[in-house]
């Protein structure tokens, strides 16, 4: 049995919504990375003590519209989600904010979440639309209903978010499903939002100014930092693991059900309920793969686990061919091109038309390339994995990003066997 740790969007969230909250919101299962321990910094910061408390974390609510002013800028580090999101949550506060963030995060678009949030009365100096901003927020934000142009729940969370701090309706209104779990803790917390599917599209309601609980929460397996070990037992001769507790939710685990199409030997079992969100075990054993289509609408579903992916299809029996990654190209990095990189570097026959991308394996994978990992964990981790069932070893230029989302990935990972050499670098 493998412990993975907690998820990062539920982590993320569940620290947020502790701060909106009234009362102390105990979490247990948090994933304890950067991303996440900035947010924790940022919320403390506004206002919201955040305290670790043995294995759990306790966050003190202020309640809708309680923040207070920080004394200085909030370091984002190089987490999209925690800039996003908060974003969403200073919108509705009578506070002026500078947001920081790393030289990754900084090059990521911010104008998805600002232009939505400016209609709601959030003002931005020099009308930035990248970190570094300094953002005001207001107390008297007003509803909106939004068309998001892209499928993205941080844009969707941010704007709802923001919706709790008006006096009104607020509705996300989204043609791709995209994870869900701020509805979900909305519910949790207390103020579910009304959801409706009409002509294709879901419209996502909250009422603004409601009063939320807090609430003892267990956050679940992170299914994208699973994805890595899911990937190598996958690609590995001989392995066999199991992994507890992974979170199941429909909208996150696209990436299971496309390596069960490729031949991959995974089961599920001990399905249950945790907080709202559904968890089962998994187990993963080695088989022969083989190439296949992965559709454009299931890619919200695996946005993160496309660099993996692409790994795993460099190992499988013919061409994998990977549909509607226009959004991989502004993550930590532009993984679309980094992965096509990253593979050829190591002789795979990888490349990008537009936003498919297109792997042909089938004789194994020769290796012994160094890949560029662009501030971005996942390639890391991608990488890293590739080079445990390579010919050569696969080196990659920096694992300090790791920490970003899985601090424990490397240790993990050699408890299952994995060789890594000068300070992780090669696997
Ligand atoms: O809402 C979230 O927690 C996340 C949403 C996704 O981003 P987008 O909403 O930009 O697609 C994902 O890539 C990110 O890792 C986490
Ligand atoms: C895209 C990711 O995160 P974020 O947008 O929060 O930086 C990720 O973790 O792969």
């Amino acid at each position: 049995m493998v412990k993975v740790p907690g998820d990062k969007s539920i982590s993320h969230r569940a620290l947020m919504f502790g701060a909106l909250a009234r009362g102390v919101t105990r979490i247990r299962g948090l994933l304890e990375s950067e991303d996440v321990i900035n947010t924790a910094k940022a919320l403390q910061a506004l206002g919201a003590p955040v305290e670790q408390v043995g294995d759990e974390w306790h966050v003190t609510g202020r309640g809708i519209g309680g923040l207070s002013q920080p004394e200085s800028p909030l370091d984002f580090g190089n987490s999209g989600t925690g800039a996003r999101l908060m974003l969403g949550i200073i919108a509705g506060n009578a506070v002026t904010v500078q947001m920081v963030g790393d030289p990754s995060l900084s090059s990521r678009p911010m104008g998805r979440v600002l232009k939505p949030l400016a209609q709601m009365g959030l003002e931005v100096d020099d009308g930035r639309d990248r970190l570094p901003l300094t953002a005001h927020g207001s107390a008297e934000l007003v509803p909106i209903e939004y068309v998001l142009p892209v499928p993205s729940a941080q844009v969707k969370s941010a704007v709802l978010l923001a919706g709790l701090h008006t006096a009104g309706a607020t509705t996300v209104v989204e043609s791709e499903p995209t994870r869900d779990h701020t509805e979900r803790m909305l519910g949790y917390f207390g103020a579910a939002p009304e959801i409706t599917d009409k002509d294709g599209k879901r419209y996502i309601t909250v009422q603004g100014e409601p009063d939320l609980t807090a609430r003892d929460l267990s956050v679940p397996v992170d299914p994208s930092s699973a994805a890595f070990l899911a990937a190598a037992a996958a690609i590995v001769p001989g392995s066999d693991i199991t992994i507890e507790g992974l979170l199941m939710n429909p909208t996150r685990i696209g990436f299971y059900e496309t390596l069960r199409e490729m031949g991959a030997d995974i089961t599920f079992s001990n399905h249950r309920d945790e907080c709202g969100e559904d968890v089962a075990d998994m187990r993963v054993r080695h088989a022969p793969l083989m190439g296949i289509n992965v559709p454009g609408e299931r890619a919200p579903s695996m946005i993160d686990e496309y660099p993996i992916l692409a790994v795993v299809a460099a190992f499988a029996d013919g061409r994998t061919v990977m549909e509607g990654l226009g959004e991989l190209k502004v993550k930590e990095s532009d993984r679309l091109a980094a992965t096509v990189a990253g593979l050829v570097v190591n002789g795979v026959d990888a490349v990008a038309d537009g936003d498919t991308l297109i792997v042909t394996g089938g004789d194994g994978v020769k290796g012994g390339g160094t890949v560029k990992t662009h501030l971005d964990h996942r390639m890391a981790m991608a990488f890293l994995t590739m080079g445990l069932a390579s010919r050569e070893p696969v080196t990659v230029d920096d694992t300090t990003m790791v920490a970003t989302s899985f601090p424990a990935f490397m240790p993990l990972m050699r408890g299952l066997g994995a060789r890594f050499s000068g300070e992780g670098a090669e696997a």
